[in-house]
């Protein structure tokens, strides 16, 4: 039987791990910006947010509640897949769970990525780091294939939009005396340039936008790594609020951090201390809206991205003007070769 052939006899939940005590911060950080052109000191100073948290990012725990939701999702659909976890950065590596995959029988897996749009760390980056695993655990180990890209699936948009109207209802104003600003990792430009990280941001964005019918809304990026001559996708957060309320004075704003599943690090550092920092010392009324986490209609849509995948399902859904994103990447998806600066030296 040819690969294709071969039934899907298992799910990977693929993620990019984070450190579970102090003494996993500096190796967790070598791997993630392991190839990466950036700064020593830049990597220094967010060991130094992990460390305000005792060295604890909270994506590991975020991920083991995901798999929860998603094996009573499974059962309750009655989507009869075992779920597996794997991450890029930190434990449990893609390996260790290609390994116990194998051993349990599996050969052909369907994989969500904890990414909702696609870039070169959000989608080939996981591939590349599936494909070394694979050739690690050798012979027998499963193929993994990824489920499409879910930015505009409604069951998201929906789950961010309710999200923001929470903050909205919370800072007790009407939608149109609140700025929206949704943000996401920023990238370097050489990142960007190659794949549709930005168009599917903007139109993601614009579709809660609507839901809640927010007009005064805009996309800003977050957690910018790279040495300042490099250019990476802007404006940064805190740049824009400045520099709006220069303008015209916000008075009551919610961020939405539409680029990630989860209240990690980066969200709890660069928003929920820089950020409301800022807003605070402006007299801003800052609101932030909560990632996907484990909503239910998250969790509703990573099981209907798998159903249409197993041909449980024949509707790939999908709203506003891009349609549904493609199931498997063409050659040329997401690619990335980081190009150095002149005057830089290697870090
Ligand atoms: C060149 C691009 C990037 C650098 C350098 C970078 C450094 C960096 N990132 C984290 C922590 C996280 N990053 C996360 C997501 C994420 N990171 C980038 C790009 C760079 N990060 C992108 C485009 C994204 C979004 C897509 C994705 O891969 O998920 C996350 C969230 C991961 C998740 O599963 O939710 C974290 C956490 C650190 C600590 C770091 C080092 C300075
Ligand atoms: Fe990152
Ligand atoms: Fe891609």
């Amino acid at each position: 039987m040819s690969e294709e052939e071969l039934p899907y006899d298992s799910f990977m939940l693929v993620s990019f791990g984070g450190p579970e005590g102090p003494d996993d911060v500096m190796p967790f950080l070598e791997n993630v910006l392991r190839g990466k052109n950036v700064p020593r000191e830049r990597m220094l100073e967010v060991a130094e947010h992990y460390s305000h948290f005792g060295g604890v990012s909270p994506i590991n725990e975020h991920n083991r509640q995901l798999l929860a939701a998603i094996r009573t999702e499974f059962e309750s659909a009655g989507v009869d897949l075992p779920v597996y976890w794997g991450n890029r950065n930190w434990n449990p590596l893609f390996p260790d769970t290609l390994q116990q995959m194998k051993d349990d029988g599996c050969r052909r897996s369907l994989a969500f990525f904890t990414s909702m749009f696609s870039c070169y760390s959000g989608c080939r980056q996981y591939r590349e780091n599936i494909i070394a695993a694979q050739e690690q655990v050798g012979e027998g180990a499963p193929i993994v294939e990824k489920v499409r890209m879910g930015f505009n699936h409604p069951l998201f948009i929906e789950t961010m939009a309710e999200s923001v109207q929470n903050e909205i209802d919370t800072l007790g104003v009407v939608t149109s005396d609140v700025t929206v600003l949704f943000t996401a990792h920023s990238i370097p430009m050489s990142m960007a340039d190659n794949c549709d990280y930005e168009k599917q941001l903007r139109e993601a964005s614009r579709l809660v936008a609507d839901k809640v019918g927010a007009s005064d809304w805009n996309l800003v990026y977050q957690s910018r790594s790279g040495p300042p001559q490099q250019p990476w996708l802007e404006p940064d957060v805190c740049d824009a609020i400045a520099e709006m309320d220069d303008q015209k004075k916000i008075g009551h704003l919610v961020v939405v951090p539409i680029g990630f599943v989860s209240d990690h690090m980066e969200v709890m550092f660069d928003l929920d201390e820089e950020a409301a920092d800022l807003c605070q010392q402006r007299g801003i009324k800052m609101g932030r809206a909560k990632t996907a986490g484990t909503s239910p209609k998250f969790v509703q849509m990573v099981r209907m991205l798998v159903e249409e995948r197993i041909g449980k399902s024949q509707q790939k859904l999908a709203v506003g003007e891009l349609g549904a994103w493609h199931d498997v990447c063409p050659a040329d998806c997401c690619q990335y070769t980081p190009r150095r600066p002149q005057g830089v030296r290697p870090t």
